[in-house]
């Protein structure tokens, strides 16, 4: 195969081919990270800023060029500051993505599914739907964060370690309207209930409804930037709801929320 190719006058290698299909991945995955996001105004900001400094250079206006030239300079070290959080979860999403990721292509290849055992997973995700469905029917708000990938952090101070195992009735009992612990949301790790009380960060998104409260927007809020899923019972509609990467999924069914929960605590299953 010939390296280089001739391509009107321009010579053209398969690695610029490879080069620009990456930076195209990097840049739908950029998009579709920030996308409903306040992040995403000022990305469009900064681009803005880019093609202004490459107009007014084409333009050789050497004040404006050496202006905006300096403030591209320490432009990067700003971006890294803004978009923290959004660094992370591409950075979290590009490592779900690679060969040692557990649900990757090789790890799945050495270890297929007949040969794992999902009783506990099964059991747990019983357990879940279960509460759930009775607390729907009482209309019992409650909040479930359930983290996948590693242990999340949460602010201690005000919440109540648990640490017990999954079970209808506790969760239950948790959410109980006159339980000291009922406020907040409860944390799921593993199989075991960690702790209740939490206070979650609360989405700042503002293309989420403007009729959803304080518990809607603090599971999208705690699914943001880390790998979790969180489910929402509303107090005041009845109604089961989960928040996944930042996405609020409204009014599912038990049947619906049980095959997420497949998804997300038993890999192979999606
Ligand atoms: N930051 C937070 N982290 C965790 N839980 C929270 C947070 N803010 C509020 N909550 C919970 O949400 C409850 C208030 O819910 P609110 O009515 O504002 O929300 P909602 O989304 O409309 O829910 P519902 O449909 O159940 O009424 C609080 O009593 C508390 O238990």
């Amino acid at each position: 195969m010939k390296e280089v190719i001739e391509l009107y006058g321009y010579e053209f290698r398969w690695l610029n081919a490879l080069d620009l299909l990456i930076v195209i991945f990097l840049i739908i995955q950029l998009y579709r990270l920030l996308k409903g996001s306040l992040a995403f105004n000022i990305f469009v900001g900064l681009l803005m800023v880019y093609i202004t400094y490459f107009l007014v250079r084409w333009l050789q206006m050497p004040i404006l060029t050496n202006i905006l030239q300096n403030f591209i300079n320490v432009g990067i070290i700003a971006i890294i500051i803004i978009f923290q959080p959004e660094i992370r979860k591409f950075l979290l999403v590009l490592g779900k993505k690679t060969p040692l990721s557990k649900d990757s292509f090789l790890s799945k290849l050495f270890l297929p599914d007949k040969f794992k055992s999902y009783k506990e997973e099964e059991n747990i995700i019983n357990e879940i739907i279960v509460a759930i469905s009775r607390m729907q029917a009482t209309r019992t708000g409650a909040l479930i964060v359930i983290a996948t990938t590693y242990r999340l952090k949460f602010d201690s101070a005000s919440s109540i370690n648990i640490d017990g195992n999954v079970s209808s009735k506790l969760i239950e009992s948790i959410f109980e309207k006159h339980s000291p612990l009922h406020d907040g949301a409860l944390i799921i790790v593993g199989n075991k209930i960690l702790a209740a009380k939490v206070i979650l960060p609360v989405s700042e998104n503002p293309n989420l409804p403007t009729r959803i409260g304080l518990r809607h927007r603090s599971a999208v809020g705690i699914t943001e930037h880390s790998d979790n899923l969180a489910i929402i019972v509303s107090e005041e509609r009845g109604s089961v709801s989960y928040a996944q990467d930042g996405d609020l999924i409204q009014d599912v069914s038990l049947e619906d929320l049980k095959v997420k929960l497949y998804e997300v605590l038993i890999d192979g299953y999606a």
